[in-house]
């Protein structure tokens, strides 16, 4: 395409505009800016929730919650409390949290008269409302080589700058495939979809290096303050929205070194990418950006090796990718953290 054709000086250095660039060098920052010491002695009165939300992860979850139990509330009194979300697992997940010492409440156990949604926006809801640190820092529950310095880099910003109310981790993201890794092959569908909707349509946030990133932490006050769109949904969904109400200064992000984790199949991620489409499309309708003369299609058609369909070698896989919304926290209960 020519770069004149959207105004662009093709002699121009293609670059971030400078709000982005000052953002960058004002609100990035690294896990070893701080240590668990400094942060506990730093922390006071205030208190830290860590929420796993976890769909089968037996295999990984139990060494994330010894790390963060150990490091970071026995050596280090940095963490009051580390949840894991049972997200309607089918394997022995909520044993093995339970065993290496983690609260663990089933999903759909959570604010029960309520109708249970799906998917991982609604368990991490759910487990912002069955906590009550002032801070709550998510992550993933899949993890191959989490360090407690995770949890210090994400709440470093927020435990040291009030005019932070958000900070997202970035990392290094190989893709593992049996003994093949691709040293920067991961975060497909940061990649393929999420960056470049962002830079599209909210190019503040291009500063991002991993928008989809599952490990972020933020103050409860914001967090109850914000919906959370079920499945997939949630992470665009939050930068999204937390830009247009608190601007960009008031998100951060700490650099968290390498991250590795349990990868889903390419058409696993198909249905990832239609869900933050879907979001994102759904945003974009809302500030009169983009309003769809017919609502999108949320059935997915996927083929597979299997069963002839209609001449056609491949069996067929329909999937409903659409997405809900929690409405914010603080709308359906008293605000603020419960002691
Ligand atoms: O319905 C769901 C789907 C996912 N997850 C959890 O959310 C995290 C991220 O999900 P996943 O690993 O599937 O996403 P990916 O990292 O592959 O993008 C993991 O701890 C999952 O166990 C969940 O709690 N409920
Ligand atoms: O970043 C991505 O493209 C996806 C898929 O990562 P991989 O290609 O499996 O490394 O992973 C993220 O996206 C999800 C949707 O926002 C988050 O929920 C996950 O925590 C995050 O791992």
């Amino acid at each position: 395409m020519d770069t004149t054709r959207i105004g662009l000086d093709p002699a121009a250095e293609l670059t971030l505009s400078p709000r982005v660039r000052s953002w960058l060098r004002r609100r990035s920052s690294r896990a070893d800016d701080w240590t668990a010491a400094q942060l506990a002695a730093l922390k006071g009165d205030r208190t830290v929730s860590v929420v796993i939300p976890a769909r089968d992860e037996e295999e990984t979850v139990g060494q994330i919650v010894r790390t963060i139990r150990t490091a970071l509330m026995e050596d280090d009194p940095l963490v009051d409390d580390v949840l894991v979300v049972d997200s309607r697992s089918r394997d022995d997940t909520a044993r093995v949290a339970a065993e290496a010492g983690a609260r663990v409440v089933a999903q759909d156990a959570v604010l029960r008269p309520l109708p249970g949604m799906h998917g991982k926006g609604e368990a991490l809801w759910k487990g912002l409302a069955a906590t009550s640190g002032d801070l709550v820092v998510f992550v993933d529950g899949d993890l191959y080589d989490f360090t407690a310095d995770y949890i210090i880099g994400l709440l470093g910003p927020l435990l040291t700058d009030p005019g932070v109310d958000y900070v997202k981790g970035f990392y290094h993201r190989p893709l593992v495939n049996g003994s093949h890794t691709d040293a920067d092959g991961g975060g497909r569908v940061t990649e393929l979809v999420a960056r470049p909707l962002l830079n599209m349509y909210w190019p503040d946030l291009a500063g991002f290096v991993q928008p989809l990133a599952g490990e972020y932490a933020g103050r409860r006050e914001v967090l109850e303050s914000i919906p959370f769109v079920t499945h997939y949904g949630v992470e665009v969904a939050h930068l999204i929205d937390l830009v247009r109400w608190r601007g960009l200064d008031a998100l951060a992000q700490v650099d968290l070194g390498m991250r590795t984790h349990r990868h889903q199949s390419t058409q696993a991620l198909g249905r990832m990418a239609g869900q933050i489409m879907l979001t994102v499309m759904d945003r974009l309708d809302r500030s009169g950006r983009l309003t769809a003369h017919q609502a999108p299609s949320t059935l997915l058609a996927q083929f597979r090796r299997g069963h002839a369909l209609d001449g056609v070698e491949r069996e067929l896989v329909v999937s409903d990718l659409a997405v809900q919304e929690r409405p914010p926290l603080r709308t359906v209960r008293q605000p603020g953290p419960r002691r």
